[in-house]
């Protein structure tokens, strides 16, 4: 079983970032994230917390702006709209879930698309679905990131995506469908997952649910990608359940050191430029 490193990808990917931000510095301009957190989900104060280290680590101000789950619609779109105006914010990411009783996407459209460091506004959506790329979605493009780094091939292989978000699981299958991959979504819905899940050539967790994932789901030999970030005894887990399916996999990404890693990093390089993925 080869171990999929996070990390080593991210470093990979730093160098490039740090010499954009240099370069931007140089003339002045000191490039701005903001992240706005809403209410208490766990994963998303620990993606800001590390967003926030990461960002100030190759140069780039991070702002977090945090508001009780109570807060009204307007209030956030009004200072969404402060940062779409402010030339020093370069990117917005609006850590999702919100509460329920907000429209997400109503929020996620106030955002400028061209600060949208998400992706999830739907000028972007629909630039990804239509073969236009501009800002994808993070978290995607991570999984691709580490996909691509280690040399594994798509086309023609069956992937597996278990999630079907609007941050990961749909952008994911859209990334894979490009690069000719024969992809299957799977869901709450889906009446046997173990079956999907054993054609996987490549099966790609993202669920939000620890040990979702067990060895007896795998494949021999298939890669396996986890983007399942969870608490559990006061520890991080991700989907997978890494010491069984460590077993049977061809290749493995840990949580945390996976995904989760590269993650941030790809979000610097939306920040600072739009996406570099190309489908
Ligand atoms: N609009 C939006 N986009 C997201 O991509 C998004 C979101 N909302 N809401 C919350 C989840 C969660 N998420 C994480 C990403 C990286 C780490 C991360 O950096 N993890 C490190 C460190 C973990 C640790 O501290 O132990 C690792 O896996 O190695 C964590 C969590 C992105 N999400």
């Amino acid at each position: 079983m080869k171990l999929l490193d996070g990390r080593e990808v991210a470093a990979f990917h730093r160098s490039r970032i740090e010499r954009r931000i240099a370069e931007l510095q140089k003339g002045h301009i000191q490039p701005k994230l903001v992240i706005f957190l809403v209410g208490g989900d766990k994963p998303s104060a620990m993606y800001a917390a590390s967003m926030q280290k990461t960002a100030r680590s190759v140069g780039l101000q991070a702002d977090v702006y945090q508001y009780e789950a109570a807060v009204q619609e307007a209030e956030l779109i009004a200072r969404i709209e402060q940062c779409n105006a402010d030339s020093s914010v370069f990117g917005i990411l609006l850590m999702m879930p919100l509460p329920p009783h907000l429209d997400a996407q109503s929020v996620v459209n106030a955002i400028r698309p061209d600060k949208d460091a998400d992706g999830l506004t739907d000028c972007n959506v629909a630039r990804l679905f239509t073969g236009r790329p501009a800002f994808v979605p993070c978290t995607p493009q991570a999984v691709m990131a580490i996909l691509d780094y280690y040399g594994v091939e798509l086309a023609g292989k069956e992937v597996v995506v278990i999630g079907r978000s609007a941050v990961v699981g749909k952008p994911l299958a859209q990334l894979c469908l490009a690069r000719n991959a024969t992809v299957t979504q799977c869901h709450t819905g889906t009446a046997d997952l173990k079956a999907v899940t054993r054609r996987g050539d490549v099966v790609i967790a993202a669920v939000g649910k620890a040990g979702l994932v067990t060895a007896d789901m795998i494949k021999p030999g298939a890669v396996v990608i986890d983007v399942g970030i969870n608490r559990v005894d006061g520890k991080t887990v991700g989907d997978v359940a890494f010491d069984e399916v460590a077993g049977v996999a061809g290749a493995v990404t840990p949580v945390p050191g996976g995904v989760g890693a590269v993650t941030t990093m790809m979000v610097l390089a939306n920040v600072i430029g739009g996406t570099t993925h190309s489908m």
